[in-house]
Order: C-alpha cells, then structure tokens, then sequence
C-alpha cells in the first residue's frame, strides 16, 4: 500500500518530470503567469539564445505594477522606464502567441485577482510567477508560487522549472471567526504568532473548520498572504466551495469531464496519518481585527493592543521599526490618526472586499481632511462593483474610485505617499518605504480600512456603531 501522503506531496509528485536529485526535481508548470516587472530579461535571454517559447498557450500575461489608476480611459504610462517595461511585454507576448491583459483590456488588473476570476487556475494545478504573491492559488489546491527572473527564462523555454523541495507544515484552525473580524486579521494573527520567518522553507496546508467556512475569496486573501510567514506555497484541500467556484469560471469543462474533474479533485486532500514536519493550531475564536504597528507583516497586534516593547531576540528590528514608524513602546494603535486610507491590492481588492467596505462606510462620509482611495482588483472587479452601486456609494462618501492595478501597494507607479503620511492599508507588505519613501503603512482588513476611512484613525470596526 502507498505510504499517507500530504497534499502538497501529490502536487509535486504529479507534475515530476524526473527527479535531479534528493532535494530537487524537474517539474511541469500547468501555467505561467507573467508581468511587465519580471518577464523582460527573461525574455532578452531567450532571444539571445534563439529559443522560442516551449507552450505559449500555457503562459498568459498582464500589466499590473506600473500601470497607471487615475479614473481616466485611455491609461498611458507616463514614465518612460515603466512605459517601455509594458511596450516589451506587448511586443514579447506578440512575437511568441502569448495571451496578454493589456494596458487597456477592459479585463486588466492584478495578475492574481484576473487568473482566478477567468478560471484559469484549477484544483491540482501548478502555477508559477515571477512574483512572490502566487501562492494566492492555494486557495483553490493549485500549488502557486513565485519564481525569479532567470527561472521564468526557463519556463518560457521549457514550461518546466529547477524545483527545490519545501517541507510540510500544517496549520490547523478550528472554531468560528468572531463578528467583525475576516481572513486578512486572522493571517495577521498567524503570522504575529510564527513571525515573517516562520513557515520559510514550508509550504502550509492550512486546513480545520474556520479554513472549511472561508469564502474562496476570503481564503485567496489567507493564502496570498502566507508568503509574509516565509512560505513557498499554501494550500487548502479543493472543496464543494472551491468546485463550484472554477466551475461556474469554467465553460471549457462539460458534463462528462466535469465528473472527471470531480472525482479527481476528491482526491487532492492530504491521506489521514500524512507526515508534517510542523503542525501548528489555532483558535479562530481569538482572532480580533489585527493591525501592523511596525514595517514587517508580523509586528501586528490586536487593534486594542500597544506597540511592543523592544526586548528578546526582535530587540534591533523592533527599535528600528519603532523610529521609522514613529510609535513608542506602549502607544496604542487605536486612535492613531491616519491621512490616507488603501483600499486594493491582491490581497483584499475582490469584490466581497468591496462589498463589506460599503457595508462599513453606508451612508457615511470619508473623515475631512482625509484622502481615501479604492483602487478594485480587476476590470471585472470594477465593473460589478459599479453594477451593485458599491462605487456610486463609495464615491458619494468621498472615496476615490480608480482603474484596477497593483497602486499604492507598492511605490511603483503614480500612487505613492509623501514621507511621513501614515495610511491605513489593506495590502500585505508594510516594509520601510512601501507605498513611497518615509511613509507608513498600517496593514488591516477592508471593514477596518472603511472604518479608519470615516473617523481618520485606527478604529475598532467593532465599535463603529456606537461611535458619535
Ligand atoms: C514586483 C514583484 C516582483 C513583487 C513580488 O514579487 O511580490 C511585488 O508584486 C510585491 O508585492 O512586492
Ligand atoms: S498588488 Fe501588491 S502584492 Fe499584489 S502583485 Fe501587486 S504589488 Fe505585489
């Protein structure tokens, strides 16, 4: 009889093109995803080489990081660096019969937030980028992750990649999330538990009945942000949820394969006794809206906590973050006054995001003074957030409503923050100048960004009601 087997184990053992040795094996990628950022060295040393793309219909790209936002039609690219960056990739994606998002496809956006809405990513797939947020695919049991730019050359020229094996770990979370609290509090929980190092060289099954109740999208959230513990992938077993969720995005699967598919699906789930290296367990019951005080994803506390003292092993990280950040030791996060407000990103800028910001903000206004900013995940995003009147409702509350694309994320485009503004943001990422230089960013959930939207400082989602 075979030996119980972990999930991620099946993923890599189906897609073994021949194993180089102990720790590495060659494996077959199902897809590639690309962006303007990392794909055009990789695609001037293929050509150097004389090579052509090996299966030009399993990779599909996008421009997501320099695109420009401004509610405008027609987005041209202003700096000439980044224009050039998008008139390659168009040009590369021509030349070798490369599906592209381009700049004005009304369907363009994040690379993470389209593949999944087109159904492009299926159970039991892998799923490579030059971008360390694929893991994002996990929510669906396709095994994502980031690959850097001499790996998406290899890809391109043999849809097959060098893979180090990771180990497993799993992360078990039971009981029920309290009210007010979402998928983006509870990997901020997880992460302030294991710290930014914590699953590095594992990939994370996450698994138990809070995993079990997560919307698809709430759990592309949970694992998209893993990769702030140091994981080289996430994963959750395929479900119902997650059937019927590729499926409605799949028209290419009929009734005969959808069976097929079914039955296959069923068994992409770690065997009962599989081996993990690391098990770690979690309450879903402690999980209280979670904000970032510092500049790494794990110095986060509950939004009724303090800043940390700076002692034991984190003590230089935690002074350090302490003076960029401007927060003593023992300042509470609740109540800080914010000048901007993000609400986008890979992470949180899908439409139930959007939807529970609305529910948040309702016939309230953004806090005067305060500049606050929607940026949707995706064309798609966009327009059925303007179907549902989430945008007329946003915009009447004096949010800006932009054109979808990675933003204020990260500072490489025309969003980005003057030093010293401290923005309330629903990315992933708030390292030491982010969303521009000097600035600081205070990861937290969309109700929790709406809330800081309307009284312009860190709020308790929870308490909003009661507030004057
Ligand atoms: C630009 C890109 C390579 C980068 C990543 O790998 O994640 C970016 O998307 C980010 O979020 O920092
Ligand atoms: S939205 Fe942010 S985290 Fe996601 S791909 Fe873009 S820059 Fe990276």
């Amino acid at each position: 009889m075979k030996p119980p087997t972990t999930l991620y184990r099946k993923l890599v053992d189906s897609h073994t093109v021949t194993q180089l040795d102990e720790q590495n094996v060659l494996l077959f990628c199902d897809l590639h995803l690309m962006n303007e950022y990392t794909s055009p060295q990789a695609f001037a040393g293929l050509h150097e080489q004389q090579r052509e793309v090996a299966m030009p219909g399993q990779n599909v790209a996008t421009v997501s990081h320099i695109i420009p936002t401004h509610p405008v039609r027609n987005r041209v690219i202003q700096d000439p660096a980044s224009a050039l960056q998008a008139s390659n990739l168009k040009r590369n994606c021509e030349r070798h019969g490369i599906a592209l998002f381009d700049t004005n496809d009304a369907l363009q956006g994040i690379e993470h937030v389209i593949a999944p809405e087109h159904g492009m990513i299926r159970p039991g797939m892998v799923v490579i980028c030059g971008d360390s947020h694929t893991t994002t695919y996990g929510a669906l049991g396709a095994l994502g992750f980031g690959i850097g730019t001499s790996e998406v050359e290899h890809v391109l020229a043999t849809q097959t990649l060098v893979y180090r094996l990771a180990q497993d770990m799993r992360i078990r979370v039971d009981g029920q999330l309290p009210l007010g609290t979402t998928a983006k509090d509870l990997i901020l929980m997880i992460i302030s538990r294991i710290g930014a190092q914590g699953a590095r060289g594992f990939v994370v099954e996450f698994c138990g009945t809070a995993i079990e109740s997560l919307s698809i999208e709430a759990r592309f959230t949970l694992c998209n942000m893993a990769v702030e513990a140091g994981a080289r992938g996430a994963l959750i077993a395929p479900d119902r949820a997650a059937a019927d969720y590729v499926l409605a995005r799949a028209p290419d699967i009929d009734a005969t394969q959808r069976e097929l598919a079914l039955a296959h699906w069923a068994t992409l789930r770690s065997d009962e006794g599989a081996p993990f290296d690391v098990e770690h367990r979690f309450d879903a019951a402690q999980v209280a809206p979670y904000v970032t005080w510092g500049t790494s994803p794990d110095q986060a506390v509950a939004v009724d906590g303090v800043v940390p003292a700076a002692e034991g092993a984190q003590r230089t990280s935690i002074e350090q973050a302490q003076r960029y950040t401007g927060l003593a030791a023992g300042t509470p996060l609740e109540g800080l006054a914010v000048q901007h407000v993000f609400i986008g990103s890979c992470t949180n800028a899908r439409i139930e995001d959007l939807r529970a910001v609305a529910q948040v903000v309702g016939d309230r206004h953004v806090a005067p003074g305060l500049r606050a900013m929607v940026v949707p995940g995706s064309g798609a995003v966009r327009a059925q957030a303007e179907a549902e009147g989430i945008a007329a409702l946003l915009m009447r509350a004096g949010f800006e409503w932009r054109q979808p694309g990675c933003s204020m994320c990260l500072a490489m485009n025309d969003d980005v923050l003057s030093p010293g503004e401290r923005c309330a943001s629903t990315t992933n990422r708030n390292f030491e100048g982010r969303q521009g230089r000097g600035a600081i960013t205070h990861l937290m959930s969309p109700a929790m960004a709406a809330a800081a939207a309307i009284t312009g400082r860190i709020t308790d989602v929870r308490k909003l009601e009661t507030l004057p």
